[in-house]
């Protein structure tokens, strides 16, 4: 469904900054595979998620999304196939809108005619009952501003928004780190279901190693650009976070770097 060949991306390359984000690494994801990646500070992670999100070209290689080659397909084109949601609370939504404004909106990203329609009574009963199933306190609070929501109440509706459309490939990007323990736990289990019910194909960046063993169908472990160890389910529930990093060790004969899993722990 997903395929990266041989991807490279350098940043200043030519020059002393030069700084090779991606070596030649390739990831295939199959229809409605969930992967969680981990890996080191720097490790390239955002740098994979921004080039299958059409942020940033690769230098070499080729991504394909339903065999259809994107490569160099720019991110708005993209964004018909691709829901996204980020780390911080305040990226995917525009806060001066309500709470019905933006969901509209995420629609008219996919669909042209529902920007033209604005938010029809229908939809209206659509949108309700999308945030009743969600279960986070938004159904009656259509008109509010979602600059006035908290952020797990944000990041509620930043999932929604990413996953309303029903987009071909989900990526999240520490989309919980930013909040505390209980709220990541809600979203955490909103994500499970929106992902079971939809059957979502899905790349999740994390530094919560345990989530990373806990959610999804494969692991996948990056350093220095390059994909170091891969797990699949089986592998995965047997694996404690401790074994992860005493994976890395063995492979990389370093410690694994990570301030916030480090400080998380
Ligand atoms: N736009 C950019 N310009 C220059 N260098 C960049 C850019 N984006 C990333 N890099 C560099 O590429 C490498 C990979 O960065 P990336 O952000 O992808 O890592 P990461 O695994 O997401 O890290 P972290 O876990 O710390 O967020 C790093 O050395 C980073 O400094």
């Amino acid at each position: 469904m997903l395929q990266l060949k041989q991807i490279e991306k350098v940043f200043y390359q030519g020059t002393p900054d030069e700084k090779k984000a991606i070596q030649g690494l390739s990831l295939t994801l199959n229809e409605g595979d969930f992967v969680t990646v981990i890996g080191s500070n720097g490790a390239g992670k955002s740098t994979l998620l921004n080039m299958v999100a059409g942020v940033l070209f690769p230098d070499e290689g080729m991504i394909s999304i339903d065999d259809k080659n994107v490569t160099f397909v720019p991110e708005h084109k993209r964004a018909k196939w691709i829901g996204r949601v980020f780390q911080d609370p305040m990226s995917g939504t525009a806060p001066n809108m309500s709470i019905e404004e933006n969901l509209a909106l995420a629609l008219g990203r996919t669909n042209k005619r529902g920007l033209r329609r604005g938010v029809s009574s229908n939809r209206k009963k659509e949108f309700q009952q999308t945030l009743t199933d969600l279960n986070v306190g938004l159904a009656n609070r259509l008109h509010t501003k979602v600059g006035l929501l908290s952020g797990g109440e944000r990041q509620a509706l930043s999932l929604l928004m990413a996953t309303f459309t029903e987009p071909r490939l989900l990526l999240l990007d520490e989309h919980t780190a930013a909040l505390d323990p209980a709220r990541a736990e809600h979203i955490t289990n909103i994500t499970q279901d929106v992902i079971r019910d939809n059957n979502l194909t899905t790349l999740m960046v994390t530094h919560d190693m345990e989530q990373a063993l806990q959610m999804g169908n494969r692991l996948v472990m990056m350093d220095e650009g390059q994909i170091i160890f891969e797990a699949n389910e089986e592998e995965k529930r047997q694996m404690s976070v401790q074994d992860l990093v005493e994976k890395f060790q063995q492979i990389r004969g370093k410690a694994l770097a990570d301030d916030k899993t480090l400080l998380h722990k």
